[in-house]
């Protein structure tokens, strides 16, 4: 069991009103799965729940002895002091230079290592942020909204990359996107309002990687389950 939870509840504190009172949640294979569902619903608070980042639920939840889980949202600032190279020079660990090389290739970030990070687009600055998260020691990784702002190409390959290099780690992807989540991810949690009954639904995804061809019927089918459960 790699992460497994049941019956979790969450208010923030000196609010009367639950954000979700019973979500039920398991994964098992590790991969790239979503969470999904209407802006509110309380995606980043559930993901913040699993990651350890905010605490004081109900219910339970219980992962697999000495992993790690980070989270990582859009929006997330880097320090001003130097370059965006000399900083991920500064984050990289020892040994994983190539990789760090492979990510700043793949996200085409290259043209860009001198700049500062208050110089950067939205979408370079949400790029170069994701990259060094990936460069970190962790088992499942949320990322919420993390390729806001980039185009839809760039990201389609940057998302295989990931599946490629980090086959064995979990991701949980936060997006708006219904077609992206229902193409690239293998487990979908749609999170439904507070106070429906069940408050979660679990879609399987297309879960596709670079070369693939995409079946529309199979396409159809997950979009529609997904709209069918929000
Ligand atoms: N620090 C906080 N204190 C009080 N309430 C909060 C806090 N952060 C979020 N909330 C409330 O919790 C609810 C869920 O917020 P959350 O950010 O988890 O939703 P979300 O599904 O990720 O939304 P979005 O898709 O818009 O990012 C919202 O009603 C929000 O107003």
């Amino acid at each position: 069991m790699f992460l497994k939870c049941r019956g979790l509840g969450y208010r923030y504190p000196r609010s009367s009103e639950f954000v979700f009172q019973d979500i039920s949640f398991a994964l098992d294979t590790p991969g790239f799965h979503a969470l999904f569902g209407p802006s509110g619903v309380g995606k980043t608070s559930f993901a913040k729940l699993l990651t350890g980042d905010i605490t004081g639920y109900t219910g339970e939840i219980h992962k697999k002895k000495d992993t790690v889980f980070l989270y990582t949202y859009n929006q997330e600032r880097l320090p001003g002091w130097s370059s965006i190279g000399r900083h991920l020079e500064k984050v990289t660990p020892p040994g994983m230079n190539d990789l760090c090389r492979e990510l700043v290739d793949t996200f085409a970030m290259e043209p860009f290592m001198n700049q500062k990070f208050s110089q950067l687009s939205l979408g370079q600055q949400n790029r170069i942020n994701l990259i060094r998260y990936l460069l970190q020691e962790f088992d499942l990784l949320v990322m919420d909204e993390s390729l806001a702002n980039v185009d839809e190409r760039s990201k389609e390959n940057i998302i295989f990359k990931i599946k490629e290099l980090f086959p064995q780690k979990y991701f949980l992807y936060i997006s708006h996107n219904l077609m992206e989540v229902s193409k690239f991810s293998d487990a979908i949690l749609v999170l439904l309002k507070a106070g429906k009954h069940p408050q979660t639904s679990l879609i399987k995804g297309l879960n596709i990687h670079r070369n693939d061809v995409i079946n529309s019927h199979e396409l159809d089918g997950v979009l529609l389950g997904i709209m069918n459960a929000c």
